[in-house]
Order: C-alpha cells, then sequence, then structure tokens
C-alpha cells in the first residue's frame, strides 16, 4: 500500500447514493488521479490517501483508495480554497476570504471551539453564523466518523452505509455494540462485526459476543429454511462460530431465553430453539390456521353439487370425482389444499371454484406468492390476481425503513374466500402475515404441489399443513395427457413417483444429450444459440432457459453463464458494458433481480404519454439490460409487460446473470424450453425433488446434457434436506386439545 498526501484540486464524479467519487489531488511533486468511496469530499481539502495504483483501460493510471486520512488545511491559501468549495453552506467565496481574513491561520479552529467569534467578521450575522456553524460541525462530524469506522477496518463503503443508518449517533451505537453492524447494516455479517469487536477489544468470552454468535447461527439456520434448531445443532455451530467452552454458550442461550430473544421449546421430545420471529410466525400460523378451521358456516353439499353439475354443461370436460371433491372441501371448509403435479388439473379446480363462487354470489380474491405465478393465473382464469404482497398492500416505511402490510389483522381483507395458487412457494413469514389479513369466516383455499422444491425463505408451511392432518386436502393423481408425444407431465410423474423418464422420441418433447464432463457447457451454448432456435423456433434469450443445480463448477451458472453470455450477448464497441464484482454486465444481457425490492421503481411507457408507474420489483423477476450510463452510475432493465426499472451502480448486487439460473432461483417461474446439464454436482444436491422442479418448469420442451447415471442418481435420491419446521407438530398437538 501506498500514501499519498496533497489537496484536492477537482472532484470529477461524485455520486450521491453510494458515495463512489473521482478526483485529482495534487501532492509536492506529482498530480494523482484517485477514485474511491467518499461520503463528502470538497476541492481545497487536504488528504492522506492511502491505497494502490491501478490501471483504467480508458482512464490510464489511477489510484484506488482504501483508506484516507484528513488533514485540514493550515495554510491560509488552503484554507480560503477550503471555506469556499460550496462544502460549508453560507460561506461562498467572498465569506472564506473575509474569515481567512480575520483569522488567519486559526480560522478553521475558531469555527470549530469557538463558533460564537465569527459573528466579529463583516457581513456575518446570528443568523448566518448558526447556519455555517452547524454546518461545519456537521462536516467534520461526517469526517470523525469515518475515520473513527476506518480505525476498525471498515472501508468507506461500509462506512456510508453505516453512516446513512445511524447518523450523529456511529460512534455510540458502534461502539456500544459492534454486533449490531451484523444484523443491521446489509452486507456486513457476523464474521466483520466480530473483527471489528475485536480490534474494539472485546473480550472473546463475553456474554455479549456469545449472544451475537447464537443470534448468527440462528439467522444463518433460517435462510437455510428451518424455522428452528435442535439445542444440540445450535450449541455445536455456535462453538465452531465462536470458538468458546460450549458451557458459556449454554449459559448464555439459557439468559437469552430467559429475556425471552429466544424461545425454548420441546418438540417430539427434543429440545429445540427459535429465533423469535420464527416462533412468533409458526404459532400464529397454527393457532389462526385452526382458527379458521373450526369458525366457518360451510356450504351444503347438494347446494354445491347442483351447481357444479351446471357449471360443467358450460365445459367440454366433465370433472373427475377427485376434483369435485376438491372443489366441495373448499366450499364446506374454512381452510383447505388442493394438491397434485403438474397437468393434474388444479387450475381447471381453480376456474371451477370461482364459477361456483359467482354462482352463490361471493367474492374470492386470487393470489400467488410471485409476480410470474399470479400473471400466469390471470391469464388461464380471466380473473385478476394478485401477487400475496399486493393482496396484502404492502407498504414501505421509511422511517423505520422496514416492510409492512397495510392489510392485518386491524384491517382485514374484506373476501369471502382466499385462493392462494403456487402455495409451496410460500413461507413462514409470508404466511403469518397473510393470515393476520383474514377474518375467521372467509375461506382459505391453499393450492399447490407439494412435491417441489420447498419455499426458499424459512418453514415447510404446504407439506406441514398437509403431513398435520388437521386441515382437510384433495390429491389431484390424474394426469390429463396433451398428446401423446408429450412426455414432460408425464416425466415429470414418473420422476416424482422414482421412475425413469422416457425421452428421445421422434417429434416429442423430452430429450437427452450424451456429452463429456467438458463438452457438457459446450453443448448447452450450441443448443442455445443455435439448435433450439433454428428447430423449434425459439427465441435464444427469451424462450429458453439453462438451470443448474448448483452455482459453481464447469456446469454451474457462474461458468455457464460466463460461455452463454460470450455466445448470445458478446462484447462489442456499440455495447456498454459495466464490471460488478465477478460480473460483467452489458447492454442486452438477460438479467435476474435475487431480492425482494419493494421500493425499487417502474415505469412502463405509454404511447399517449401518460406512463404508469409503480414500485416493487422481486426475488427471480427476469429482464434484460436496455441501458448502461457510466458517467451517472446506472443502469436500466426492462422486466416483464416493458416494465422499466433503473438501478444505480450501488444496487447491482441485487442482479445476477440469468442466461443459466439455480433451480432454487426459477421456482414458481415456467418457460417454454428448459435445458438441464446433468452431471456431477455435491449429493445433497442431486436429489428427486431438485429434478422434479427442474423439469417441472417446462411448457414445451426438456434437454437434458450431461450423463444418463446423473440421472439416475437424482431419481434414486429421494432424501429431501431435513428441514427443522414444527408447524405440523404445533397443529396436530392443538387439534388434540381441542378433541
Ligand atoms: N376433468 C378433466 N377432463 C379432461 N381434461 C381435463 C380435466 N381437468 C383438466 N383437464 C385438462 O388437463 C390439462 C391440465 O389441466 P390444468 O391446467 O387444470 O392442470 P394443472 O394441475 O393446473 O397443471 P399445471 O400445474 O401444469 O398448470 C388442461 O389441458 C385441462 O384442460
Amino acid at each position: 500500500m501506498e500514501k499519498h498526501t496533497g489537496t484536492i484540486e477537482e472532484i470529477i464524479y461524485h455520486n450521491e447514493e453510494n458515495g463512489y467519487t473521482v478526483g485529482i489531488m495534487e501532492t509536492d511533486d506529482d498530480v494523482v488521479t484517485f477514485t474511491g468511496t467518499f461520503a463528502n469530499l470538497s476541492e481545497g481539502e487536504t488528504m492522506c490517501l492511502t491505497g494502490e495504483w491501478g490501471y483504467h483501460k480508458r482512464y490510464g493510471k489511477q489510484f484506488h483508495v482504501d483508506s484516507f486520512e484528513i488533514i485540514l488545511p493550515d495554510s491560509l491559501m488552503g484554507i480560503e480554497k477550503y471555506l469556499s468549495s460550496g462544502l460549508i453552506k453560507g460561506v461562498g467565496k467572498s465569506t472564506a476570504k473575509r474569515l481567512v481574513e480575520h483569522f488567519g491561520e486559526k480560522t478553521l479552529e475558531i469555527m470549530q471551539y469557538n463558533p460564537g467569534l465569527i459573528t466579529e467578521v463583516d457581513g456575518i450575522g446570528e443568523k448566518k453564523a448558526a447556519i455555517i456553524t452547524e454546518s461545519f460541525r456537521e462536516q467534520i462530524e461526517i469526517k470523525e466518523i469515518m475515520m473513527y469506522l476506518q480505525k476498525y477496518g471498515i472501508t468507506p463503503s461500509y462506512g456510508i452505509r453505516i453512516y446513512r443508518k445511524y447518523g450523529k449517533e456511529t460512534v455510540d451505537k458502534v461502539s456500544d455494540n459492534p454486533y449490531r453492524l451484523a444484523e443491521e447494516i446489509d452486507g456486513i455479517g457476523f464474521k466483520l462485526a466480530d473483527k471489528v469487536a475485536g480490534t474494539m477489544g472485546v473480550d472473546r468470552n463475553s456474554e455479549f459476543r456469545i449472544e451475537a454468535g447464537i443470534r448468527f447461527v440462528l439467522i444463518e439456520s433460517a435462510s437455510e429454511g428451518h424455522t428452528y434448531v435442535t439445542k444440540s445443532f445450535l450449541k455445536e455451530r455456535a462453538e465452531l462460530v465462536l470458538g468458546v467452552r460450549i458451557e458459556y454458550i449454554d449459559a448464555v442461550i439459557s439468559n437469552m431465553a430467559f429475556r425471552g430473544q429466544i424461545f425454548v421449546e420441546n418438540i417430539n421430545d427434543v429440545e429445540c430453539i427459535y429465533y423469535t420471529p420464527y416462533y412468533y410466525a409458526e404459532s400464529g400460523t397454527a393457532n389462526k390456521l385452526v382458527n379458521l378451521y373450526t369458525n366457518y358456516q360451510p356450504e351444503k353439499k347438494k347446494n354445491i353439487l347442483k351447481i357444479i353439475e351446471n357449471i360443467e354443461k358450460e365445459n367440454v370436460n366433465k370433472l373427475t370425482e377427485k376434483q369435485k371433491e376438491g372443489i366441495v372441501k373448499a366450499l364446506e371448509n374454512g381452510v383447505s389444499i388442493i394438491t397434485g403435479g403438474p397437468g393434474t388439473g388444479k387450475t381447471t379446480v381453480i376456474n371451477t371454484l370461482i364459477r361456483v363462487y359467482e354462482e352463490l354470489g361471493r367474492e374470492p380474491a386470487l393470489c400467488a406468492p410471485t409476480g410470474r405465478a399470479a400473471k400466469r393465473i390471470t391469464e388461464t382464469s380471466g380473473r385478476d390476481a394478485k401477487t400475496i404482497h399486493r393482496l396484502l398492500e404492502y407498504t414501505f416505511s421509511e422511517d423505520t425503513n422496514s416492510l409492512f402490510f397495510n392489510r392485518n389483522d386491524e384491517s382485514p381483507l374484506e373476501y369471502d374466500a382466499i385462493i392462494v395458487d403456487e402455495m409451496s412457494m410460500v413461507d413462514i413469514l409470508l404466511m403469518n402475515s397473510m393470515l393476520k389479513a383474514v377474518e375467521p369466516g372467509t375461506s382459505l383455499v391453499l393450492v399447490g404441489d407439494v412435491d417441489q422444491l420447498p419455499s426458499v425463505g424459512p418453514g415447510n408451511v404446504l407439506k406441514d399443513i398437509i403431513e398435520s392432518g388437521v386441515i382437510p386436502f384433495t390429491k389431484l393423481d390424474k394426469i390429463f395427457r396433451q398428446s401423446e408425444t408429450s412426455l414432460i407431465k408425464v416425466n415429470a410423474h414418473k420422476i416424482n413417483k422414482g421412475e425413469a423418464p422416457a425421452y428421445n422420441i421422434k417429434d416429442g418433447d423430452f430429450f437427452f444429450i450424451r456429452a463429456e464432463e467438458g463438452k457438457i457447457g459446450e453443448t448447452i451454448v450450441s443448443l442455445c444459440s443455435d439448435r433450439l432456435s433454428s428447430h423449434y423456433g425459439l427465441n435464444s434469450l427469451e424462450d429458453i432457459q439453462v438451470l443448474s443445480p448448483m452455482k459453481k463448477g464447469a456446469s454451474g451458472t457462474i461458468e455457464l453463464n460466463r460461455m452463454l453470455q460470450a455466445a448470445l450477448n458478446p462484447e462489442s464497441d456499440r455495447k456498454t458494458e459495466r464490471k460488478h464484482g465477478d460480473y460483467i454486465f452489458r447492454v442486452g444481457d438477460k438479467v435476474m433481480q435475487i431480492k425482494n425490492n419493494y421500493q425499487l421503481k417502474w415505469t412502463i411507457e405509454k404511447s399517449d404519454g401518460e406512463d404508469d408507474k409503480g414500485e416493487g420489483v422481486f426475488n427471480g423477476d427476469i429482464g434484460y439490460i436496455r441501458y448502461i450510463d457510466l458517467k451517472d452510475e446506472k443502469l436500466w432493465v426492462e422486466f416483464d409487460d416493458r416494465k422499466e426499472v433503473e438501478y444505480n451502480f450501488g444496487q447491482l448486487d441485487e442482479l445476477i446473470p440469468a442466461y443459466a439460473v439455480t433451480v432454487h432461483k426459477s421456482q414458481g417461474s415456467e418457460f417454454p424450453a428448459v435445458v438441464i446439464p446433468v452431471t456431477w454436482a455435491p449429493p445433497m444436491l442431486l436429489n428427486r425433488n431438485l429434478f422434479y422442479t427442474a423439469v417441472t418448469r417446462a411448457q414445451r420442451l426438456v434437454v437434458l446434457v450431461g450423463y444418463e447415471k446423473y440421472i439416475k442418481m437424482m431419481i434414486r435420491n429421494n432424501k429431501i434436506m431435513e428441514r427443522y419446521s414444527g408447524l405440523d407438530y404445533r397443529l396436530a398437538h392443538i387439534r388434540d386439545f381441542l378433541v
């Protein structure tokens, strides 16, 4: 690392949002172009920059700043230039000159420690003095805070995020509890917070540290899908993370439980630990489901069957007994479930059910966890379906920086029935939020395929409710074949039952192409860029989706994206690009949003000039980069329905290339054609559940590329990674209590 001390001569570029700055500094013997992250920086300031030299292909040699120190200027000229930079409110060029003429080299010292004196200067009255003093104090404060954070190894880019969150209180908050950074600042994990705490001298055995480690393990476990963990699992992981004796961990667990920070409960005679939000979500869900189930006025079966009979006359096909049973149960019960694999007639049941409600003069709401799923239901039912978030009227509070729902127990939904599709994707937190907004008397109909991968968020909601045996459900198992040569649905059911799929039938829609390890990527690229598009008339970018079980490795999404990007959207002088972490984003690229962001604004341009506007881009949404503005550090993505979204470069962590995505990320979406590498992957990923989910994403074509032995391996491996989730236990427990 090198150091350079000098005066900031020019700020060439400064991004308000993320602090990215390009500037020129004059040192005693050189002129340095530097780039780095600064909350506020102004021309005329004296700084000591630490960092390394780099080379930019367009801008040449640049010094990349890693950390910096502010040296308040001491020469008269330096002070005047600093004050007249416009950084301090109320001080322009002439005021700066007068201040320096009056106080000389002591100007800054007086402004900081004896600001009352500045009214001695001509033209500075009481009011102006107050503005100047406040603004000067603020500038000094921000810089001091950034320097304080740097001392503990926090880079300026994290520093800015921390300062934005805590403001003036940054130093107090961080020194009081550095571990709060891990929970409250995006991008800072326990490890970095622990490093900061270590530098501050926090004792490794302190309760404070152990508590943070326990919370970290619980939050990390939730990100793996668990709503709780067993006590022994928690102790083992916490010991590994913290490196302290297990007795200490034991003692802190007890104290945290005593203070209500965690919940300890015996589930099937095993001691289990819940992080509070998941405990409330799970017990709230169980209680409310039983409440809705028991407080309901059932519709008369005879009546329902008669209405169904009339509706059937409108259709070509008659419903099967099972389909009718699903509809009857939905009308007879406060809560009911309809489950089944692809093509078993779930959508047909939903559509008939809606018609029955209409005949009965009832108003149902239709919803699904993702935008794509909601759109699909709207298309198939001809009725408006919303995302669950939208149904609950989500709102983002700038004050608390958090999301809340306008529809809740105080302002419940006003529908007679609520039909939720794609239930397998609903996690325990969303389920609980939704149930809060449903009043007893309203009927809840949950529809989904229980054999899909469970939700990304914690819980096993649909599966647990079915397995509890408390809520009535109908399993649809007859597959309505679309045509003799269509194998996708038939194969999906075979895979689910552990049987080998059939493929490579002439004019069929399910293929396997053998390829050696080193050739899988190449084969996939040739399929996507040429073979499938020319043979099936598919659009390489929009219609074909590559799905891989994993991110890493030669057939992982990272490598496949690199190869597909090079083939489908190669580098060109006409296409602007921006490197971000490991990715290069280029105009024309296919990308996926990987986080629910309720604040991102979208616009749909309309020919009449009355643009549609709204907020919210969701995890799993796929779009295309339309424009990149390097100067203003912005990038525009076009999502479905021509929704244009502007990202600043500081938000690019929310996007990934999407030529290839993981099967997990593809949940809830369907694509005309799906290409899947079948090759070695960590054994826990090569399972039936994952393969089934991948295959059921395809509407018209599935192509598997690799080795047959891995297809067999996936089908045989029916070990679903166990999720710790207690909803089934709770439901059964409440039922036993009621009986
Ligand atoms: N009782 C029935 N008799 C004949 N055909 C039916 C019947 N029910 C549904 N179908 C047909 O079977 C096909 C699949 O039905 P549907 O779309 O309702 O299933 P699904 O379970 O929602 O499928 P997916 O999960 O793939 O969307 C459709 O073409 C539908 O018209």
